[in-house]
């Protein structure tokens, strides 16, 4: 669309230019003005319109003349006139004229201006081919004519041959007819041919795109004007009525004015599309040019008044005589020229003279006609009179006008100079007008082409964003989707967090109450453990109580050894009292009355022993004794080292901490002796390096089931010092081998017997109390312990041992009928302690290791089954065996045998 403007303005700039070249003589400078400014319909328009203006001015004029002429003719002339219309003769030439108005040779007339005259010498060839009009060269033949610029006007300085005034008149007329005749024919010719180019240029504007229609409606209304242009062109040549010209005029004038109404509608469109400043300017422009153009037109007036005068005032100082000749001459010129008029239509096309030319010639005609009227009554001698007076008047005024024709020749030449110079100006204007629009012009079209590249490239870019705008539309599409399901997945996880908020609330509440449920269940459990040791303890205290067997387990650390090889925990201590042993069918649990870790101390396994020490002492016949996989921690456990004692070591010191209690109340006699069951067979430890045959020992039980062993060593102490250097003194005849086991395996079962006499200082009553530590040996398979053939011996008698033990125990906790107590002289040593009237402690030792899982499972189903068993502990006092002694001295004294279970029993 700009490009289409673009290309508008550069031809309207072309063809305004062109109009400016071709109109620029024609004088129309407002109408050129107006073109220039026009889109190309516009000015075509404009052109067709300052066309038809011409023609329509021209035809006004020639209308004007004709009416004057008409208006100024006598009666008869006018029925002459209207009688030639059917004569059919028309004066085509000057000659014609000359002949007519019976004048002289027309080319000793007045003087003709150049221009005008080699205008009318065309003219007279091209109309009429005869050579009659004015020659150049007969100029200022009119003797003294100063009609210079009158046209044809040398016609009536033709009279100075001797023609009257009146007949020159009508020969002026008429020949101003022809002439405006011939330019009305020749504006026909023009119309035809505008016509002709309006219609091609109707036809191509009919295929022309819509916007153009405009432009065909008003060619077409102009083709109808000017058909009825022609029409009336046409009929102007037929019809001499001049009513009905002026009719044809005044329509033609409403026409002109329709057209101007609509042009100057056109013009404010244009001008609305016109930059304001350009716009100012061209109405500052055309203010100024109206102004110029109505100054020239008042001085041109002006000047055309003056000339007309001139004239006059010329004619009237013309020869008297020769006036009165034509006065007297005139009726019958008239007359003649009557006869030979012919339609004035039919004369003007033979005229050659200007518009102005008319105008000039038409001035003040009523007083030519006066004059006329004057000069047809000089037969009067007073008129002559009259005339003479006229004449000096005239001489007189002659001399005034000559004055004033000075003068007006003066302000001619000023106003005329005026006039050069506001032409001079208005074509400087028109110039410098020009240059700025063409300037402004080529500024707007370089702001134009700038524009239009400024929208190409902004259409490309606009373009390259509709694309982006419509990828981003459907990301957009495609996001909204996702936000919408980002929406609803939010408002789910919304949903679903408040639900959380809740449940969290609700957790943290139940966290509360499970921390508060949790330490109360702690303070539960506390108070449970605390409660179950407790009833652990009545529980002992009960069975033991009861007589029951004591069964205390002991882990030892793991070793070295089973660490080298693998052996992974396989006990776990759950509590004080139960013990977790992973076999390969799962978990076993088992329950002591008390089990000690590892790393627990041999202090603290003291102090759960200390009661049977105690016991002892309170006259009680008590066993602590060891069992246990070998190298599992027996001797550990019962012995110790240097710097660990072990429970003998303990027990000892404690007996005498005990005996120096009770010193106050009670004697304490204590004595002990040592034993080692090896291979089955008994040895007295503590006979030591006594030299000679050993004492036969013998295990002998007497009524109350208490075992004593007779023929053994029994040493006296009287210090916890001495019992231990007695103690260490028996360990030190002991059997002990290296194996794998053990580096120091104990290969024999170890028997050490403290007796106890506590004898009271308040009564006489003596109790007899047994403190019995036993140091099983170790049970053993031959291949993880790796024998040799004595160690060999040593296991197998150990391990028959320990079977008889088995079988005892066996038979005590299913309480059999029969206890084979026999099978083994360690069974024999231990039947009152298992079953016996003793209280018994039993600490089972095993590894946690899994290397030793077998055996350590054996010990300690072993000593589930000695936790059955039941003994039947009571004091031994000496009041009770006084009694006995008493019934057997009595029975003696009777001449009865006592019975043999009330002495000693010797085995
Ligand atoms: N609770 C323990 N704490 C530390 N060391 C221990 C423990 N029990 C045993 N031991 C160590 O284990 C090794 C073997 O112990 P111990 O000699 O007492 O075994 P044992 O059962 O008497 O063997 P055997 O039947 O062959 O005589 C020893 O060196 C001992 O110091």
């Amino acid at each position: 669309m700009m490009r289409g403007k673009r290309q508008g303005f550069a031809i309207e700039r072309a063809l305004v230019q062109a109009n400016i070249d071709a109109w620029e003589n024609t004088g129309s400078a407002k109408t050129l003005r107006r073109i220039k400014d026009r889109p190309e319909n516009i000015r075509s328009l404009y052109e067709q319109v300052a066309n038809l203006d011409c023609m329509l001015t021209s035809l006004e004029t020639q209308i004007e003349v004709i009416t004057s002429v008409h208006s100024s003719l006598p009666k008869e002339f006018h029925d002459t006139f209207h009688d030639s219309g059917t004569s059919g003769h028309e004066p085509d030439s000057l000659e014609a004229i000359h002949t007519l108005v019976g004048g002289p040779n027309p080319s000793s007339g007045g003087k003709l201006p150049p221009q005008q005259s080699r205008k009318n010498h065309s003219q007279c060839q091209g109309d009429s081919g005869e050579g009659e009009c004015c020659p150049e060269g007969d100029e200022g033949r009119g003797g003294g004519n100063v009609s210079n610029n009158v046209g044809c006007s040398n016609i009536v300085g033709i009279g100075g041959g001797g023609p009257t005034r009146g007949i020159s008149e009508a020969g002026v007329l008429l020949h101003l007819e022809r002439c405006a005749h011939r330019q009305t024919r020749r504006a026909l010719h023009d119309l035809k041919e505008r016509h002709e180019h309006l219609l091609e240029e109707h036809k191509q504007q009919r295929s022309q795109p819509v916007r153009t229609r405009l432009a065909g409606s008003v060619l077409e209304s102009l083709q109808q004007e000017l058909e009825a242009g022609l029409m009336s062109l046409e009929s102007l040549s037929s019809v001499a009525s001049t009513d009905r010209l002026i009719d044809e005029l005044k329509v033609r004038e409403m026409t002109i004015s329709q057209l101007r109404v609509r042009v100057l509608q056109l013009e404010k469109d244009r001008m609305d599309k016109v930059p304001v400043d350009a716009a100012r300017e061209n109405n500052r422009l055309n203010v100024q040019l109206i102004h110029m153009e109505r100054a020239r037109d008042e001085l041109t007036l002006q000047n055309f008044t003056l000339k007309s005068r001139l004239s006059h005032v010329a004619n009237n100082i013309h020869d008297p005589a020769a006036t009165y000749q034509i006065t007297k001459e005139t009726p019958l010129s008239i007359k003649d020229h009557h006869n030979k008029c012919v339609d004035p239509t039919m004369k003007l096309n033979d005229t050659s003279l200007s518009i102005k030319d008319h105008h000039i010639i038409s001035i003040d005609p009523t007083i030519k006609l006066n004059d006329i009227g004057k000069e047809t009554s000089v037969d009067d001698p007073d008129v002559v009179k009259i005339l003479r007076k006229s004449t000096y008047k005239v001489t007189e005024e002659t001399q005034i006008m000559k004055e004033l024709c000075k003068e007006y020749e003066a302000k001619e030449l000023e106003y005329k100079m005026k006039i050069s110079d506001l032409e001079n100006e208005k074509r400087n204007l028109h110039n410098s007008s020009c240059e700025r629009h063409d300037r402004c012009i080529r500024e707007l079209e370089e702001l134009l082409e700038r524009s239009h590249q400024k929208l190409e490239s902004s259409n490309r870019f606009l373009e390259h964003k509709e694309e982006e705008l419509n990828m981003l539309k459907l990301d957009v599409d495609a996001l909204t989707e996702e936000n919408t399901r980002l929406k609803q997945s939010l408002n789910e996880v919304i949903s679903q967090k408040q639900e959380q908020e809740v449940l969290l609330g609700s957790m943290r509440r139940t966290e509360d109450t499970l921390k508060k449920k949790a330490e109360e269940n702690r303070l539960l459990a506390e108070d449970f453990n605390r409660e179950r040791v407790l009833r652990k303890k009545y529980y002992n205290q009960i069975e033991e109580m009861k007589g029951k067997i004591r069964v205390f387990c002991r882990l030892r650390p793991v070793n070295e050894s089973e660490r080298r090889r693998g052996g992974e925990l396989v006990a776990t201590v759950e509590d004080q009292y139960s013990l977790d042993f992973a076999t390969p069918r799962g978990h076993k649990s088992f329950v002591f009355d008390r089990v000690f870790e590892g790393h627990e101390s041999q202090e603290t396994v003291f102090q759960d022993t200390n009661a049977l020490v105690q016991s002892a002492m309170d006259g009680y016949n008590t066993t602590i004794m060891a069992y246990g996989q070998t190298g599992s921690g027996k001797t550990y456990t019962m012995i110790g080292s240097q710097n660990e004692p072990g429970i003998a070591p303990r027990a000892f010191t404690r007996l005498f901490e005990l005996s120096e209690e009770g010193k106050s109340r009670q004697e304490v006699l204590i004595h002990c002796y040592m034993l080692e069951l090896y291979n089955d067979r008994l040895i007295d430890l503590l006979r030591g390096h006594c030299n000679g045959e050993a004492e036969k020992l013998e295990i002998k039980r007497d009524k109350r089931g208490s075992v004593h062993v007779q023929g053994a060593t029994i040493r006296h102490v009287n210090t916890a010092q001495h019992l231990q250097s007695v103690f260490q003194e028996g360990l030190s005849h002991r059997h002990t081998a290296c194996t794998n086991m053990n580096a120091e395996s104990s290969r024999s079962h170890l028997l050490v017997v403290v007796s106890l006499t506590i004898s009271s200082r308040q009564n006489a009553s003596v109790l007899r109390g047994k403190l019995t530590l036993v140091d099983l040996a170790g049970s053993e398979r031959s291949h993880k312990s790796g024998a040799a053939a004595e160690t060999l011996k040593e296991a197998n008698s150990i391990n028959k041992s320990l079977s008889a033990l088995g079988d005892v125990i066996a038979a005590l906790s299913s309480e059999a009928a029969f206890v084979p107590y026999r099978n083994s002289k360690l069974t024999m040593l231990l039947q009152d302690s298992l079953g016996g009237n003793a209280k018994t402690l039993l600490f089972v030792n095993i590894s946690p290791s899994s290397y030793n899982a077998e055996e350590s499972i054996v010990s300690l189903m072993y000593a589930s089954r000695i936790k059955q068993i039941t003994n039947n502990a009571s004091k031994n006092t000496d009041n009770k065996e006084i009694s006995r002694l008493k019934a057997i001295i009595s029975k003696l004294r009777r001449g009865e045998e006592p019975e043999d279970d009330s002495l000693l029993t010797v085995y």
